[in-house]
């Protein structure tokens, strides 16, 4: 990581002075399925806390966007809870959820491409009544941001697929959200664009937003996360600090893929979670090689 970690998160005190995170975003015994099929998620509990990274992984439809669904109001559980800042949110849509600072990146990309980057973010504060917020909102995306900054006046669909995500996330910090819900944001990225994707995730949590994540690129986003839940048949099965999943041998081999240095060096997304039978090899370029240093037009 470029930056170091210093958004460790908003803390109580408990009886005993130890300082405990306190949790922003709660997922608790969540049961939840689509339609009459049997159910995705079965008891499933997530925390979340203010300025950390919490990273979903888990093998193709082990329910990781299942959780993102019903985390922001776009499923409704059949049971359990979902605490926001304490409060039960469970059952409100999404559109209640936004306004309370639950904000969902899709997977894919949701920039409105005939508009220009400037018109989208402003889009995500289209709720905020106070414009000189709205301006201060818009100075912050455009540092942390750095291609938004750069490519204001561009039109979106010009931007490359990386420079576009940087601009779906800008859009969602607009509402100055509690919580993001991040989908799959380094799909069909090169491994320099992932870098720096995730790079400026971590600089959202430094401004302490909570963030929850699910990624294909299984290892190198629990390299960036602060922890890691291993979901298997529908529930948490595993855990814990990030760094100790990462250092489990068993643990990588079942879930995480390739060693490390295989996938690092090849940038592919691990095999536990990657869609189709095989990660790719090597030699296979990437689906998106275009550069993001904003030298496109
Ligand atoms: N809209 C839907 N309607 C019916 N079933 C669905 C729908 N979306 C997902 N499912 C099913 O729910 C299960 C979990 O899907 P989900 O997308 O949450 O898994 P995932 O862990 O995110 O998988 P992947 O890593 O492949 O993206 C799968 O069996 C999938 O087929």
């Amino acid at each position: 990581m470029s930056e170091p970690r210093t958004g460790t998160g908003a803390t109580s005190a408990r009886a005993d002075n130890e300082q405990v995170p306190d949790p922003v975003f709660e997922i608790r015994d969540i049961e939840a399925g689509y339609g009459r099929a049997a159910l995705v998620l079965r008891g499933l509990s997530v925390t979340v806390t203010a300025g950390s990274v919490v990273c979903l992984v888990g093998p193709n439809g082990a329910g990781k966007s299942t959780v993102l669904k019903v985390a922001s109001g776009l499923l409704a559980p059949r049971s359990g809870s979902v605490l926001l800042k304490g409060a039960d949110v469970t059952g409100l849509g999404t559109r209640a959820l936004l306004a309370k600072g639950i904000a969902h990146v899709l997977q894919g990309h949701s920039v409105f491409r005939e508009m220009t980057v400037e018109e989208n973010v402003r889009l995500g504060a289209y709720t905020v009544g106070d414009a000189e917020l709205v301006e201060q909102r818009c100075a912050r995306v455009r540092e942390v941001f750095p291609v938004v900054g750069e490519r204001w006046d561009a039109t979106a669909g010009l931007l490359s697929g990386g420079q576009q995500k940087q601009v779906e996330l800008a859009r969602a910090m607009m509402l100055d959200p509690a919580v993001v819900l991040l989908d799959e944001p380094s799909m069909g990225l090169d491994p320099k664009t992932t870098t720096a994707l995730f790079d400026q995730i971590a600089r959202m949590r430094e401004l302490g937003t909570a963030v929850l994540l699910v990624e294909q690129n299984a290892r190198r986003a629990l390299e960036m996360a602060d922890v890691g839940c291993v979901l298997d048949l529908g529930r948490v099965h595993i855990s814990g600090p990030a760094a100790d999943l990462l250092a489990d041998p068993a643990l990588g081999r079942l879930y995480l893929g390739a060693a490390p240095n295989a996938s690092a060096a090849s940038g592919a997304p691990d095999a536990a979670t990657a869609p189709g039978p095989r990660p790719p090899a090597d030699d296979e370029p990437p689906t998106n090689t275009a550069p993001d240093d904003g030298s496109r037009p």
